[in-house]
């Protein structure tokens, strides 16, 4: 599995966090870090969120975790890239449905609302779970799909 990590300054040390981690998993093959790489870099969190979901959409990357202040701005930006589902996940169900229910390639996390524990903990179980193309839940996907499809210029 392959995975971006990204935040904007205010999640800058939580994702160093989860980048340590993540690279520390046998189960991760690949660890792409888009900065920000200090929190003196003041580049705004649409260009990392961004970012981050284009390279899942060109498939250079399967998955992303994306850090900001709240995880909302991370996740609606992501979210604006056709093809992605990005969500915030603050807690373990959340991470795991996002998953198994919603084929989320991308979770957020907002460093002013989550610890650093916590965190790392949600990260390990969302890098095990799969999303199961035969469940009942992939339909439903597939309705979201088939809109942006439609919608397309
Ligand atoms: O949390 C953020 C966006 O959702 C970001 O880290 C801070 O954004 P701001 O409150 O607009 O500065």
């Amino acid at each position: 599995m392959r995975v971006v990590v990204a935040a904007d300054n205010a999640g800058v040390e939580l994702k160093n966090a989860v980048r340590d981690q993540l690279e520390a998993d046998d189960r991760v093959s690949e660890v792409i870090d888009l900065g920000a790489e200090s929190a003196d870099d003041d580049t705004a969190y649409p260009h990392f969120g961004i970012a981050a979901a284009e390279k899942i959409a060109k498939d250079e990357a399967d998955r992303a975790i994306l850090v900001c202040g709240t995880g909302i701005g991370m996740a609606i930006s992501a979210n604006k890239v056709p093809g992605i589902r990005a969500t915030v996940a603050h807690d373990s169900y959340s991470a795991e449905r996002s998953i198994k229910s919603n084929n989320c390639q991308i979770i957020t996390f907002g460093a002013r609302v989550i610890g650093p524990e916590l965190a790392k903990k949600i990260t390990g179980e969302w890098v095990g779970y799969t999303f199961d193309p035969q469940s009942a839940s992939a339909a439903k996907v597939a309705c979201i799909t088939d809109y942006e499809t439609r919608t397309a210029c």
